[in-house]
């Protein structure tokens, strides 16, 4: 690659080198103007208070916007059209693109002549630049690809357009292998086509991804997320896009790829802060019982069991005059609504359409009562006795506690929806006093949230960006799929990393749950992962997800991978560990999470510094000693596993646990082992 240290650069590289850092400094120069200029402008054109705040705050973000982030390239590619009298046609709108375009994070344009120096990535032409290929070249002739160091261009790689294999992109692989600390990064410079693919679907289509571990899912999710806020502004702006994460460590992890790509006003949250965090546990077997769809009828027959067949009439008095509605007519009304609207609007609509038939009675008798009367009928005494007797105000809660404590309630809400031995796996052992002191598990709370909706409607986001989307019961992708109701979704995963009990088999199921319309595209191009690391992982995959294609890796790894017997996992892993300090990057120790403590007090006992990953939080220390059950998500330039017999034991789905375990490492695995491996994983080797 021309411009890298370990090779001469020849003089007319040099002369490219050179030109493309004045092009650098040249955009340089005309972000600053462009920054200069938003910050003089003046918010007093504004005709109110309020719209000068408004309008105050859009210059303040602009001018963030448009600040030059030193360690941050300005552009990181560049194309060049083909130009040859006997070159390709161009389609009609683009016949005014420049000969030449750069590509990166921002635009930049010549404040004089509105010249675009920079183009967004994620403007519409700026496609070409992740699309175009020999087979397809788009009309360009010429993809550059830039190298940085600490924000200076240094080196360049250039791609023919115009025929033969264009073979792997060194720029690429370089990028992948930077050592890591911290926080991920964007890979907006280096998309790849078929990731690109799904990162500019259009705002209405549901996409989602199934792909093995390392393909980028959760980076083309957040990618796209950026994309869509760009093409869709002010839609999304005003109806918010969120992205569902597994827990906070994960999302800590993820936080700055936003940001870095210009969108702070995204919203990330795991379902716990959606639905509320449980106050109690539950067996597993439990919580798939209530995490099946199956729920949601039993739910709203309980909730609707409590309207009632009135046994009064209505009488309300005003003035000297007594109105009556018969018991009958009280009973027609409600059950013309009853299940027709949501519970809590029936009610309202309970309440006014018994006031209107008083009001009838009142004309009858010569009245003229106006809408304000029919309203204080609405609120009158003997109005609310009727709605509390025949629709009570309800809680979710409520609900659910009576549901879950009264054996009766339960049979017939379940009628011929659960069995008798899942209704009384389904009832607490001790109910707690009341709805008010009940504890709530995990897949309580997606039935709350069911409830919830069955009560007042819950409000619909603009986009919603799932991901570990194969973890989620039936019942909670249900609840995410309210909340883009009337927007759409990227649902990420990886059916062969589904660790709980309620794991998705299928996406298909997972969209019918979420009641969106979908496509599903698989990913199984391995960008994190070295092959030879990928292949060992993957005999687990016949185990854990028969169905699924074999991952392939973008890198062969050789000599990435080591697995050995020790005497004691403990003490080796601190060797261990401290042979992966001594080369660069980030390390991941994953153990058991039952031998988690024993690990830290070694590690401290051997005076190794070091980070321990916990539910709510990241860590950014270079070795960080993360319990098995935590590393979903995440990576490290080298992992060290200890005693996978152990961690594949732990649990019901041991065995995809430790296929996600065993594929975080970005340069090298160790495997540290003192039982037997697991048969599956020992393979012929055995
Ligand atoms: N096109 C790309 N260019 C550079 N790096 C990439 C590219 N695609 C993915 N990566 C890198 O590969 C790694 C894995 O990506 P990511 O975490 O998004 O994968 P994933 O599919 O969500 O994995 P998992 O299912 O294991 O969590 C990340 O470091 C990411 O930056």
């Amino acid at each position: 690659m021309p411009g890298e240290p370990d090779e001469p650069v020849q003089p007319d590289q040099a002369a490219v080198l050179a030109a493309e850092r004045a092009h650098l400094a040249a955009s340089r120069a005309a972000l600053r103007r462009m920054r200069e200029h938003a910050s003089g402008l003046s918010a007093d054109v504004a005709a109110d208070w309020v719209s000068k705040q408004y309008l105050e705050s859009l210059l303040d973000q602009r001018v963030a916007a448009l600040a030059d982030h030193p360690d941050a390239p300005l552009f990181f590619g560049r194309m060049d059209r083909d130009v040859r009298p006997d070159g390709p046609d161009v389609p009609a709108e683009d016949s005014d693109l420049p000969a030449v375009m750069y590509v990166g994070r921002r635009h930049v344009h010549d404040g004089d002549e509105g010249r675009p120096l920079v183009l967004d990535w994620r403007a519409p032409v700026s496609r070409a630049f992740y699309q175009a290929g020999p087979t397809e070249p788009m009309g360009w002739r010429l993809r550059r690809r830039f190298g940085f160091q600490a924000g200076e261009l240094t080196a360049f790689e250039d791609e023919p357009l115009d025929g033969g294999d264009l073979g792997p992109s060194r720029i690429l692989t370089e990028e992948i292998e930077r050592p890591r600390t911290g926080p991920m990064r964007d890979i907006v410079a280096t998309i790849q086509p078929e990731q690109d693919a799904i990162v500019r679907a259009d705002l209405p289509r549901t996409v989602c991804v199934q792909g093995a571990p390392g393909t980028g899912k959760t980076a083309v999710g957040l990618h796209r997320a950026a994309y869509l806020l760009f093409t869709h502004r002010e839609r999304l702006a005003r109806a918010g896009v969120l992205i569902v994460g597994p827990n906070r460590a994960f999302l800590a992890y993820i936080s700055a790829v936003l940001p870095a790509l210009g969108e702070v006003k995204v919203e990330q949250a795991t379902v716990d802060d959606l639905l509320g965090a449980p106050t109690a546990g539950e067996p597993a077997r439990v919580a798939a019982l209530k995490g099946e769809a199956r729920m949601a009828d039993v739910l709203r027959k309980a909730l609707w069991l409590h309207v009632r067949k009135p046994v009064d009439g209505l009488v309300v008095t005003r003035g000297s005059a007594r109105h009556r509605l018969a018991d009958h007519e009280v009973r027609e009304i409600a059950a013309a609504l009853r299940g027709t609207t949501r519970y809590g609007s029936g009610r309202a609509a309970f309440a006014q359409r018994l006031a209107h038939q008083i009001l009838v009675r009142m004309e009858r008798r010569g009245e003229a009562p106006d809408d304000r009367v029919q309203d204080q009928v609405a609120r009158s005494a003997p109005v609310r006795r009727v709605l509390d007797e025949v629709w009570p105000k309800l809680t979710p809660e409520q609900v659910l506690y009576r549901l879950l404590s009264d054996a009766d309630f339960l049979r017939r809400a379940a009628k011929g929806v659960l069995d008798d031995d899942e209704q009384a796996a389904l009832l607490w052992a001790k109910p707690a006093r009341s709805h008010r002191s009940a504890a709530w598990t995990a897949a309580d709370r997606a039935l709350l949230d069911e409830l919830n909706d069955l009560i007042e409607r819950t409000p619909s986001l603009g986009h919603l960006v799932v991901d570990e989307a194969q973890d989620l019961s039936a019942m909670q992708l249900r609840a995410l799929g309210r909340r883009c109701g009337t927007g759409s979704a990227t649902v990420l995963g990886d059916i062969a990393q589904g660790t709980t009990a309620w794991s998705a088999r299928s996406w298909k199921d997972v969209l019918t749950h979420l009641g969106q319309d979908g496509d599903v595209t698989e990913l199984t191009l391995g960008f994190r992962v070295p092959g030879t690391v990928l292949d060992y992982a993957a005999r687990l995959l016949p185990h854990v997800a028969p169905t699924l294609e074999r991952p392939r890796s973008l890198r062969p790894g050789a000599g990435a991978l080591d697995v050995r017997r020790v005497a004691d996992p403990v003490t080796d892993a601190v060797d261990a560990a401290r042979e992966a300090l001594a080369r660069p990057g980030s390390v991941g120790l994953i153990v058991p999470d039952a031998a988690a403590d024993a690990h830290a007090a070694a590690l401290r006992s051997a005076g190794l510094e070091h980070g321990v990953l916990g539910p709510d939080s990241g860590g950014d220390a270079r070795l960080l000693l993360v319990p098995a059950t935590l590393a979903k998500g995440l990576e490290y330039d080298h992992v060290i596993v200890a005693e996978p017999a152990a961690i594949a034991a732990a649990e019901a789905r041991g065995l995809a646990r430790l296929y996600v375990v065993l594929t975080r490492a970005v340069t090298s695995l160790t495997v540290l082992h003192r039982e037997d491996l697991p048969a599956e994983l020992a393979g012929r080797s055995m």
